[in-house]
């Protein structure tokens, strides 16, 4: 088991500092790990997530999940911030995505556009600002140079910026996927070579790298990689991501694997909210429960 980074640890200036102690000690567990509640993904990839159970389409549904599963903050874009965060007023920390796409046209040429700024942030009162990067991508120049002024405005605001860090493109689908070990290895690098103060990832699958390159041959165990993912992000707190639906065996043991990684927490969605609410909630508290197995020292 890897120690979990403190807070002291990760070279942050005071403000900060102050939001990301708010959000892992004032709220969830308050032992300094974290679980989050994503909600873009009606943009991302369009109301068909709804379906599966209609109100979780419902933004104000979503929010008075986050506070009644004791979650610590709620990452959404700025119309349903604007809209449908102050119905709870400010209860759950808001971690406000700055930048996200429809999943439409193809992502060959994968870039997310900013939508919102780092002061929209602060004005209304988020704890932290979600940005996209889209590692691998033909657009990646455009999207480093996006990223940079994000994080310049995020450092001199002392807003905590959280990289949804995701492989993509024509050449990683060639270098075993975007879930490939590789891809995410390389993405969680990225995001601390590029100033992020938390990353997030998606689960690394060593079976899907397929030796490609061939610095990844070998035998990993899918622990081997999210200890590895959690290393080369070094003093960047690690968010592992949930992904489409699947059976609460499988998330449990991503959530331990992640925790026993020394991961800060998990950002789980689909997971969460594409069942009934009784459903919903029972799988949160046993989310919470393996989380409260693995304090922060
Ligand atoms: O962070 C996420 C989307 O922004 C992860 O959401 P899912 O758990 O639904 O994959």
């Amino acid at each position: 088991m890897s120690a979990r980074l403190r807070l002291s640890s990760c070279g942050l200036s005071a403000g900060k500092r102050a939001r990301l102690h708010r959000i892992l000690y004032k709220h969830g567990l308050g032992n300094g790990t974290a679980l989050f509640l994503p909600y873009d993904q009606g943009l991302e990839h369009g109301p068909r997530d709804f379906f599966a159970d209609p109100v979780a389409g419902d933004p104000r549904y979503i929010v008075r999940l986050a506070l009644e599963g004791g979650f610590n903050g709620i990452a959404i874009q700025i119309g349903l911030a604007e809209k449908f965060y102050w119905d709870y007023a400010g209860e759950v920390p808001l971690i406000l995505k700055l930048n996200g796409k429809t999943d439409i046209p193809s992502d060959a040429r994968a870039l997310s556009p900013l939508h919102a700024s780092v002061e929209d942030a602060v004005r209304l009162g988020a704890d932290a600002v979600g940005y996209t990067l889209y590692v691998g991508s033909p657009a990646q120049e455009d999207d480093f140079a996006q990223y940079r002024v994000v994080r310049q405005e995020a450092q001199r605001l002392g807003m905590p910026l959280i990289v949804w860090a995701y492989p993509r493109g024509e050449a990683i689908e060639h270098k075993g996927g975007k879930d490939s070990f590789y891809a995410v290895h390389y993405a969680a690098r990225v995001a601390s070579e590029l100033g992020a103060d938390v990353v997030k990832v998606n689960f690394p699958h060593p079976e899907k790298h397929t030796a490609v390159p061939a610095d990844y041959a070998g035998e990993f165990s899918s622990q081997d990689a999210i200890d590895a993912v959690v290393r080369a992000a070094n003093r960047t707190m690690v968010l592992v991501s949930g992904g489409s639906r699947a059976s609460d065996e499988v998330m449990f043991e991503k959530a331990h694997e992640s925790m026993s990684a020394g991961a800060t927490g998990l950002i789980f969605g689909r997971n969460v909210w594409q069942r009934d609410h009784e459903e919903s909630l029972k799988f949160v508290d046993r989310l919470r429960q393996i989380l409260a197995k693995y304090p922060t020292p």
